[in-house]
C-alpha cells in the first residue's frame, strides 16, 4: 500500500513527498512548504462539498480569542484521532496559543507522535513550536486504581464482614444493597476515563497552569459515546453510592463508638472529585469552552459510526460542529487498485451529505500522507492541510 501512495504522489507533477519534507524542514521555509502541490484532492474534486468557502476548517474561529478553550478529538479506533489532535495542538502553538495536548487513550500513541516519551504522567515540554506546548499521556488504569483504593478505604467487602463480625449483620446487609464492590470491581464503561480527565483537569486549573488557553484531549475510541455521556450517571451511582456508604458507616459508627467520626481523606477525595466531575459535565455542554470534534475516514463503517456518534452527542447537547475526513486519497491516479480506491472512498464521502446527522457539519479534510507522521515538523504539515 505504502508503495503504490507513493506512486500516487509521485505521479503529480512537482510533488513532494513528507518525508522530503521532514528531512529538509529545517532547510525550507514554513511559506515554501505552504506552496506544496502535496495538497490532496480538491474538495470540488472530490465533491466532498459543493464549493471551495465550505473547504475551510473554520481555523481562524478556534484560534480567536484568548479565553481557555477545550478540543475534544474523538471517533472510531484507529481513524487518526492522535495525529489529528496533535497537529492541532502545534498549531495552536504556532498561533500564540500556549496549549498543553493530553492523551486519555489507555493504548497511547501521541508519544510516537511526537517521537517523544510521554508516559511518565507529567507534562512534557515540545520543542519546535512558537509558544509553549505540553503534552501528556494520563493512565486511565492508573487513576481509576487510585478510585478503587478510595473507595476501599471508605470500607468495601471489608467494612461489610467486619460489621458482620460485630453483630452488625442487618446494617451490612443495608450496605450491601448499595453494590459497593460489584460497582469497585466493575465500575460503568468509560469510568476509567473520566477519573483522568478529572485528574488533568485538576492540574490544569492550578495557576501554573492559568496562561494555556488551548487544551487538545485526544480521546480513547470508546470514549464518545461513554465517558462523556456517562458523567451524570457517575455522579448519581458511582460517587452517589460510595459517599451514602460512608454516610451510612458514619452514623453507625458515631452511635456505636458514642463520639465523632474521625476526619476521613478518602471521603473527602471522593466529595472533591464529585464536585470536580460536576463542573467538568457544566464545561464540557458549554459550546463557549469546548467543542468535540469527530474523527473519521472515508469508508462506509466508520462514516455510519461516526454518525451515530453525533447522533449520541446531539442528544446529550454535547457541542459538535466539525467532522474531519482524515485519509482521504488525491483525486487521481495512473495506478488502477488506486483508481478503484479513489471512487470508494468517494462513494464513502458521498454518504456524508445524505446522513442526516453528519450534513449539517463543517467538513474538515486531511490527506492520506505516504509516510508515517511523526515528530513536530509532519505534525505541523499534516496541520497546515488539515486545520485551514
Ligand atoms: N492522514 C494520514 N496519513 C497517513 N497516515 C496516517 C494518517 N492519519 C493517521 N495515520 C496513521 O495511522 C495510524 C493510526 O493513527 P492514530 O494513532 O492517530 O489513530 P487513532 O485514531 O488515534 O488510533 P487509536 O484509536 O488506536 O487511538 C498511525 O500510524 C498514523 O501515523
Amino acid at each position: 500500500m505504502a508503495a503504490l501512495l507513493g506512486h500516487i504522489f509521485k505521479t503529480q507533477k512537482n510533488s513532494i513527498l513528507l518525508r522530503n519534507i521532514i528531512t529538509t524542514f529545517n532547510t525550507i521555509s514554513s511559506s515554501s512548504l505552504h506552496q506544496t502541490p502535496f495538497i490532496l484532492p480538491t474538495l470540488s474534486q472530490v465533491r466532498l462539498i459543493g464549493n471551495a468557502a465550505e473547504s475551510v476548517c473554520g481555523f481562524d474561529e478556534m484560534v480567536k480569542g484568548n479565553d481557555r478553550k477545550y478540543y475534544m478529538l474523538g471517533g472510531k479506533g484507529g481513524v487518526g484521532k492522535t495525529i489529528c489532535a496533535a497537529s492541532l495542538a502545534v498549531k495552536f502553538a504556532n498561533h500564540g496559543h500556549p496549549t498543553v495536548v493530553v492523551s486519555t487513550d489507555p493504548a497511547h500513541s501521541l508519544s510516537d507522535s511526537f517521537a517523544l516519551d510521554l508516559t511518565g504522567g507529567n507534562l512534557v515540554p515540545i520543542e519546535g513550536v512558537s509558544s509553549p506546548l505540553y503534552a501528556l499521556e494520563i493512565n486511565p488504569d492508573k487513576s481509576m486504581d487510585e478510585f478503587r483504593t478510595a473507595g476501599q478505604k471508605l470500607g468495601g467487602g471489608g467494612a461489610k464482614s467486619l460489621m458482620q463480625s460485630m453483630g452488625l449483620g442487618a446494617i451490612a446487609d443495608k450496605l450491601g444493597e448499595l453494590k459497593l464492590e460489584e460497582l469497585l470491581h466493575t465500575p460503568p464503561p468509560g469510568t476509567d476515563e473520566i477519573i483522568a480527565i478529572t485528574k488533568v483537569m485538576q492540574f490544569l486549573e492550578s495557576e501554573e497552569y492559568s496562561k494555556f488557553s488551548r487544551i487538545v484531549f485526544d480521546t480513547a475510541p470508546t470514549a464518545h459515546t461513554l465517558w462523556l455521556l456517562s458523567l451524570p450517571e457517575f455522579l448519581d451511582g458511582s460517587l452517589g453510592r460510595l459517599i451514602k456508604m460512608k454516610a451510612k458507616l458514619g452514623s453507625v459508627f458515631n452511635s456505636l463508638l458514642g463520639k465523632e467520626q474521625p476526619q476521613n481523606s478518602s471521603l473527602d477525595k471522593l466529595e472533591k472529585l464529585k464536585e470536580r466531575v460536576a463542573k467538568i459535565h457544566d464545561l464540557f455542554h458549554n459550546p463557549d469552552t469546548t467543542e468535540f470534534i469527530i474523527v473519521t475516514i472515508p469508508t462506509i463503517m466508520a462514516i455510519s459510526e461516526s454518525s451515530r456518534l453525533h447522533a449520541s452527542l446531539k442528544k446529550e447537547s454535547v457541542p459538535v460542529k466539525r467532522l474531519i475526513i482524515n485519509q482521504v486519497l488525491p483525486p487521481t491516479s495512473d495506478c488502477k487498485f488506486c483508481s478503484m480506491k479513489i471512487k470508494d472512498q468517494m462513494r464513502a464521502i458521498e454518504t456524508i451529505h445524505n446522513d442526516s446527522e453528519l450534513a449539517g457539519l463543517r467538513l474538515c479534510q486531511a490527506p492520506l500522507v505516504d509516510t508515517e507522521i511523526r515528530g513536530v515538523p509532519a505534525l505541523k504539515f499534516m496541520g497546515d492541510k488539515l486545520w485551514r
